[in-house]
């Protein structure tokens, strides 16, 4: 073992592009990445696609599966696959879930799906939802509600209409005499539903308001509350504020005793608090008012630890030889810290979506409260206060791995602000410079790695020449840099993804890395 302790900063959403317009990462000022970039072994990395075990090299990668990647060194088929291949199979529908929740409300009750209603692949695929609509009518069950979330945060900002088109014209050819879907209320997704760890509870509670319980403003379509709230406010798709659909003056589909829900998002950050609220006999987080007794269910198993949701139609990827799980095994000391937004993806995503520690006296968790505010009016998060407990951690000697994420790059771009995105990636930079100094005081080694591109980013491709520029709000194809300082090593030859990060870090820590690992990036 190394007696030089290694720290790794994961850069939330820096990606790597050359294309300078509307680059928050190359026209920031950032005096420090550009330093470490022109005195240090670097290269850039893959984070998307088959790389980081998505169905395609279309898809962008994502926290999920890049914290995944770089926490298990090893690239495993991810939920948007494995519930792809699920569907093709028809395994998902001979799940017990499945039928559970089919016979349940099939003769007098309501199936309702809630969810993100888009193809952004991150946390859903509205192809999913249409499979699950399709089948059930299949076997028999006569009412279908949608609670659609919707999106422009994995897919343009204001595309919600596309979505909502889609499903409603492919509802409208599957309803007859015996069959009746529509959409039920919805919102935006960073208002109600799919808030994530427990950042702000009260977002899931206006969730059960409007879902479960069918109150709030009502319209007589969902097409009429976008239209409406565009046109009061300007507001985008991912701000909406929620709406509820009525049909003869009652709500068109509460949530009541004898129904089946599904929540057909396959990620688990977003999906666990509104499992919470469904599963749990003792709840504290907020008065549901209301508990109708169902069936609920999760598109995947989002934390088997915590056993979360209590069904699940499709499992997760189970992944093993984590770092983490390796580290321990050799007494290595490890320290992992972020703001609330993202202290889960240094945690839980980095472990292999468990919550728990692998060794509770080897290993220190951190979380800094993040603000709830919009993130484009504090572009610099809590950047200062996870830096001040980063230093002074390094500075203990008690930690020979350390890893932390700072999310402004990916927080502030996906609000698709340019001017607040570099300021964002300026917070990074100038707090990456507080890490080097801690570093340098204790002879220790720095990786400085991103997990996806997204800042890179902050206008869509425009679709014709001299066509106005729209604000882009969702992560890019883009590689990441991968940055050694403090070491005298040398980059490997060949292409490399953030799955060859962990064999990396054990060689830098001088440990044993594992046999499932691809290989490290360094010599
Ligand atoms: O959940 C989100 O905020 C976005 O859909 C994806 O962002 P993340 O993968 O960086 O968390
Ligand atoms: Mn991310
Ligand atoms: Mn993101």
């Amino acid at each position: 073992m190394s007696k030089r302790p290694v720290v790794l900063v994961v850069m939330d959403g820096v990606g790597i592009s050359e294309n300078k317009l509307g680059n928050a990462v190359l026209n920031a000022y950032t005096p420090t990445l550009d330093e470490l970039l022109s005195t240090c072994p670097h290269t850039a990395i893959a984070a998307h696609g088959l790389a980081v075990g998505l169905p395609s090299n279309g898809d962008m990668g994502n926290s999920e599966v890049g914290h995944n990647a770089l926490g298990c060194g090893q690239i495993y088929s991810q939920g948007a696959k494995l519930v792809n291949e699920s569907i093709a199979s028809g395994d998902i529908f001979e799940s017990e879930t499945w039928k559970n929740l089919v016979s349940y409300c099939k003769e007098k009750g309501t199936l309702h799906f809630i969810g993100l209603l888009s193809d952004g692949n991150v946390h859903s695929h509205i192809e999913h939802l249409e499979a699950l609509i399709k089948q059930a009518k299949a076997e028999g069950v006569k009412e279908v509600r949608i609670h659609a979330l919707l999106d422009g945060r994995d897919v343009p900002e204001t595309s919600a209409l596309l979505y909502v088109e889609r499903i409603e014209k492919f509802m409208a050819e599957l309803n007859d005499d015996s069959f009746h879907a529509c959409i039920a209320s919805g919102g935006g997704r960073m208002k109600i539903t799919m808030d994530r760890y427990e950042a702000n509870w009260p977002m899931v509670e206006a969730g059960w308001h409007t879902h479960v319980l069918g109150e709030g403003r009502t319209f007589a379509s969902a097409k009429e509350a976008i239209e409406t709230y565009r046109a009061e406010s300007g507001v985008v798709d991912q701000d909406m504020p929620a709406f509820v659909i009525v049909k003869d003056g009652k709500p068109a589909g509460t949530i009541e005793d004898g129904d089946s829900v599904i929540l057909f998002n396959f990620r688990g950050d977003r999906a666990q608090e509104i499992c919470r609220a469904f599963d749990e006999e003792e709840f504290t987080h907020f008065d549901r008012v209301r508990r109708p007794k169902v069936q609920f269910a999760g598109m995947l198993q989002y934390d088997a630890d915590l056993n979360i949701p209590h069904q699940y139609l499709a499992l997760p990827p189970k992944i093993k030889h984590t770092l983490s799980e390796a580290l321990v095994k050799q007494g290595i000391r490890q320290y992992a810290i972020s703001e609330t937004q993202k202290y889960g993806h240094v945690t839980y995503f980095w472990n292999g979506n468990r919550s728990g520690k692998f060794d509770e006296a080897l290993e220190e968790y951190v979380e800094i409260k993040s603000d709830v505010v919009p993130f484009e009016q504090r572009p610099w998060m809590k950047s200062a206060e996870i830096t001040d407990a980063l230093v002074e951690a390094i500075k203990s000697g008690k930690y020979d791995f350390l890893r932390t994420n700072y999310p402004n790059g990916d927080m502030v771009g996906h609000t698709g602000d340019y001017e607040a995105t570099i300021i964002g990636v300026e917070s990074v930079d100038l707090n990456l410079k507080r890490v080097m100094k801690a570093v340098d005081e204790v002879n220790g080694i720095l990786i400085v790695t991103a997990d996806h591109g997204n800042a890179d980013e902050m206008y869509e491709k425009p679709k014709k020449e001299g066509a106005a520029l729209k604000a882009k709000t969702s992560h890019t194809l883009n590689k990441v840099p991968f940055i050694i300082y403090g070491a005298d090593v040398e980059i490997a030859e060949g292409e490399f993804g953030l799955a060859n990060v962990a064999a990396t870090v054990a060689k830098l820590l001088e440990v044993d890395g594992d046999e499932a690992w691809l290989p490290a990036i360094i010599k």
